[in-house]
């Protein structure tokens, strides 16, 4: 069964116009096996000026443009938020939902995160659901709980027809900006896992949802993650910030048969 294979950016809170136009540039020569889709999300300020860029340097057919989040709100009066309107004008295909920075900090909740999910399907955008355990979760043993519990409610929420348009990021809590990668064999673990959760209910589907890994990827051990079995790419923070470190990256992507 064939499933896409994504390597997406997330720049978080960093970034400039500068790195907009050097991505472009960067990523215009770049050699993709087949099956294999690159998204850069860059912060919201920038998205434009990165569609634009991508045209300019005639890599839009290769690379997509992804948001960071999106309001559950379609519009109105809610300062500060951004809807799917807005993001669609910016010709965004993509959107990071749940990240762990916005469940920890911004407090976000599973509810919230599955509003969310629908908001984006029903605007035509692919959500890239992220969840996560945290150490002492995965301490405890809970990661399995965890996870099913940030899951479900999405199930819920959308149905899980509906995740043959989500990609799904696994993060473990732990790994994110700290140099601690999950092993291959770990992550592994942990992606058979969610197959499993999805094929329990719906097993086309659980065949067809990429899982990407995320969570200190980096050029060294990018192509051990990326050849497991259940590891359909990465979704990349620090590393992304550097052109020739994310063009390796993405070279090792090798797509799936
Ligand atoms: O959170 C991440 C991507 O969303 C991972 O970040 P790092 O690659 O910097 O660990």
């Amino acid at each position: 069964m064939k499933r896409q294979t994504i390597v997406a950016a997330n720049w978080k809170m960093n970034g400039s116009f500068g790195l907009v136009t050097e991505m472009s540039q960067g990523l215009a020569d770049l050699q993709l096996a087949n099956d294999v889709s690159v998204v850069v999300c860059p912060s919201a300020p920038f998205l434009a000026a990165l569609t634009d860029a991508l045209e300019h340097e005639k890599a839009s057919e290769h690379i997509s443009v992804g948001a960071q989040n999106v309001s559950e709100f379609e519009q109105g009066a809610y300062t500060g938020e951004i809807s799917t309107s807005m993001l669609q004008a910016c010709k965004v295909q993509y959107v990071i939902l749940g990240h762990s920075e916005r469940r920890s900090i911004f407090k976000e909740t599973s509810t919230q995160v599955a509003h969310k999910v629908k908001t984006a399907l029903d605007a035509g955008l692919v959500p890239i659901l992220c969840i996560g355990e945290s150490e002492a979760q995965r301490t405890a043993e809970q990661t399995e709980t965890v996870l099913a519990a940030q899951l479900q409610p999405v199930i819920d929420e959308v149905g899980i027809e509906r995740f043959s348009h989500i990609v799904i990021a696994y993060e473990p809590v732990w790994a994110i900006g700290t140099g601690k990668t999950a092993s291959p064999d770990m992550a592994q673990a942990t992606h058979q896992f969610i197959r499993k959760f999805l094929a329990d209910i719906d097993k086309d589907i659980a065949a067809k949802t990429p899982v990407l890994y995320g969570g200190s990827v980096n050029a060294k051990n990018c192509e051990a993650l990326f050849s497991q079995t259940d590891i359909d790419g990465g979704l990349i923070g620090g590393a992304s910030l550097k052109v020739d470190e994310f063009k390796v990256i993405c070279s090792a992507a090798k797509g799936n048969s």
